[in-house]
């Protein structure tokens, strides 16, 4: 499976800027760009990714998005005075031109398109184009929010016409609404368009009451366009992961999209001037990972907003470094979403209940139909304390995200002699520390004969121990007895160090709770069988009808349920079991294994019954960091199992916030 991830970047597109007084326009200035390259080639990012060339966009590509009348027009903008500069922006809103910028708009769009062709022709596995002007607000017709030709949406026409491409998921992390896609495919069931952005009831720019929750899409379009309105400022990594969590990622997997195009706009991290928001940078390293599973791993991130200089290119760093494949940093202290977040989430997932069998038992809107519409009164008050807001904003200071060192060794295997060390991985070998020897014998061994188990249990230690030390990164066993290698595993994690454990168990083997509910591991377990007893905060048995032999409700249960526990618990070892008889298909098992790095700094754990010994491969290539196989579309999950999850999840909210998906009962 190819690697690799694409740069795609030219100076040339720095060669133009604001010639004029206009406040509007004043921070879309060329030093977004330098800065964020710069901070790429400084942290040795720059060199790890394969450079590819800008070219122009053609006339073609352009006209796949906009009419021969706009890029006729805009064609003439080169030639023109400073005055009828000035004149031909006035046609246009909160944009400028400059004689340079077509230039540089069709580099921009081209950029693009390169992209596409490296990832899409697998010279690479992903990649990012840092391009200005960016360009998800221009129109068919029209310049708008400083962009000229939109480089998203030709790269998505692009990709479907040159390539085929069936389904196309375009992901807007940018604070704005990138309403310019939105109306290229409001009627188009192939391209599915995401969005959240600064909203406050449609007081904030562009003000359309088209980017509101309840704009889902047009005719065959109906469901394919998601928007996610913030009708605060201030939102912070626990917001943008539960909308994640709760609607983008359930709806993208049943989608199931060929390939993935990111609107990467960073104006909605933490001291940006536009968004306000509070999200720290390195939530681009959680956002990018949760989309490196879908579409084989072809992820193509084109640069939007970003006007922040010092967030912009942090933002910029985290993202690339994730595309690179090295693990995320681990998500400090996350807060639940807010109420106002809470709101928003509820909406669009009501709005959306009807296009997707992921959300069909999605709480209904009560007849108050609870939209985020009504909330005018008291959000005027509060707009003078925003005011006060912004001018402290002005001194937001946030630390700088932590270096993200990559272990020696990515992958180690604790294999029986007889199984062949998997590509790209390294055996580990068994320990010769006294100490470990002395501790596993005394506490798990039963016979004094047995050698191979003292081996395997002591290699295990040593194995949690140099992930520990950031010395390797991830692990896979094969071992007779999970039953023991996980008690030792998790007592050596839980006492040796201040660690927790997240503990995910895959099959029908009933797994005890883990000795004690402090809070020191937390086992979720997925299966078929109910259990009775009442479990503690800390021992989530996940009931499906059909265990994980049903994708669907598999799949569901792991964004919806899995993922939003592991990042609010936010382990320091994450230990996933399979048993036998879990009926999970392999590339089911690889999403699941691929989603999990994301938590822990990638230190994940396989556990494997030694008969599971084809299913090593497939679970090295995911702890190697390769794109677990899609999916395909999945089917609607069984009724009862969706409902299982929302009851679950209701049950469980009042101690885990990420897993709430609608507003506390307003009094
Ligand atoms: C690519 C992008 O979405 O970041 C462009 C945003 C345009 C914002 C226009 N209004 C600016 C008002 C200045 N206070
Ligand atoms: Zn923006």
């Amino acid at each position: 499976m190819k690697m690799g991830t694409a740069l795609v970047y030219d100076e040339e597109m720095t060669k133009y800027k604001l010639l004029w007084v206009d406040p509007a326009c004043k921070i879309e200035v060329p030093e977004r760009l330098t800065v964020s390259h710069e901070a790429l080639v400084k942290a040795g990012l720059a060199d790890r990714c394969v450079a590819v060339p800008v070219r122009e966009a053609t006339d073609a590509d352009i006209l796949l998005v906009h009419s021969e009348e706009y890029l006729e027009a805009v064609k003439k903008t080169p030639y023109m005075t400073l005055e009828d500069l000035k004149e031909f922006t006035l046609q246009y809103g909160d944009v400028y031109f400059h004689p340079n910028i077509y230039h540089c708009a069709k580099l921009a769009a081209g950029a693009a398109l390169q992209l596409v062709d490296s990832v899409v022709t697998g010279k690479v596995r992903n990649g990012m184009a840092l391009v200005r002007p960016p360009g998800h607000h221009s129109m068919r017709s029209a310049a708008n929010g400083f962009c000229v030709f939109n480089n998203v949406a030709i790269a998505a026409q692009y990709a479907k016409q040159k390539y085929g491409m069936k389904r196309v998921l375009i992901v807007d992390w940018d604070v704005h609404h990138g309403q310019g896609v939105q109306s290229c495919f409001e009627d188009d069931p192939n391209v599915l368009y995401f969005s959240w952005h600064r909203y406050e009831h449609q007081r904030f720019w562009p003000q359309l009451r088209d980017s509101d929750y309840d704009c889902v899409g047009k005719e065959k379009g109906a469901g394919f366009n998601i928007n996610v309105p913030w009708n605060k400022v201030g939102m912070k990594n626990g917001d943008y992961l539960s909308v994640f969590c709760h609607v983008l990622l359930p709806i993208a997997y049943e989608f199931s999209p060929d390939l993935v195009l990111v609107c990467a706009g960073f104006d909605s991290a933490i001291g940006d001037p536009e968004g306000e928001m509070c999200a720290s940078p390195d939530i681009f390293a959680h956002l990018t990972h949760l989309l490196m599973n879908l579409a084989g791993g072809k992820v193509c991130a084109v640069l939007e907003g970003g006007y922040n200089l010092t967030s912009l290119h942090q933002s910029v760093c985290q993202t690339v470094q994730t595309l690179l494949g090295d693990p995320a940093p681990r998500p400090a202290d996350l807060d639940g979403p807010c109420t106002s977040a809470l709101e928003s989430l509820h909406c669009v997932r009501s709005a959306h209940r009807q296009y997707w069998s992921c959300l069909k038992h999605a709480a209904e809107l009560p007849s108050s139909e609870i939209s985020t519409k009504c909330i005018k009164l008291e959000e005027e008050e509060e707009e003078k304390q925003q005011h006060q807001k912004k001018e402290e904003e002005e001194k937001e200071a946030w630390p700088e995200p932590l270096k993200r060192l990559t272990p020696p060794v990515r992958t180690a295997v604790v294999l029986p002699d007889g199984v062949v060390c998997p590509d790209g991985c390294e055996r580990f070998s068994p320990s010769e520390d006294l100490n470990i020897l002395n501790k596993v014998r005394e506490n798990f061994l039963k016979g004094p004969d047995d050698s191979d188990a003292l081996t395997t249990l002591s290699s295990l230690t040593a194995l949690v121990e140099k992930m520990e030390k950031n010395e390797i990164c991830n692990g896979l066993a094969l071992v007779r007895d999970v039953s023991t290698a996980r008690m030792c595993v998790v007592q050596h994690a839980a006492t040796a160090h201040r660690n927790r454990v997240l503990m995910v168990c895959v099959g029908d083997a009933v797994v005890p709770s883990p000795g004690t509910d402090d809070g020191k591991t937390l086992l979720v377990q997925f299966s078929n069988t109910e259990s009775e007893e009442q479990k503690g905060k800390f021992h989530i048995p996940v009931c499906l009808k059909k265990g994980c032999s049903d994708v669907s409700g598999f799949t569901l249960a792991v964004l919806g349920l899995l993922l939003p526990l592991g990042y609010e618990y936010d382990p320091s070892l994450v230990l996933l079991v399979r048993t036998p008889g879990s009926g999970l298909c392999d590339a089911a098992w690889q999403q699941l294994t691929g989603l999990l790095q994301g938590l822990a700094q990638g230190h994940t754990l396989v556990l494997m019954q030694e008969g599971e010994k084809a299913c090593v491969g497939p679970t090295a290539s995911s702890l190697l960091g390769v794109a677990a196989p899609s999916l395909g579309k999945l089917p609607a999950p069984l009724p009862e199992d969706v409902q299982a999850l929302e009851r679950l999840r209701h049950r469980l909210q009042a101690d885990w916030k990420l897993l709430q998906t609608t507003a506390p009962e307003t009094a």
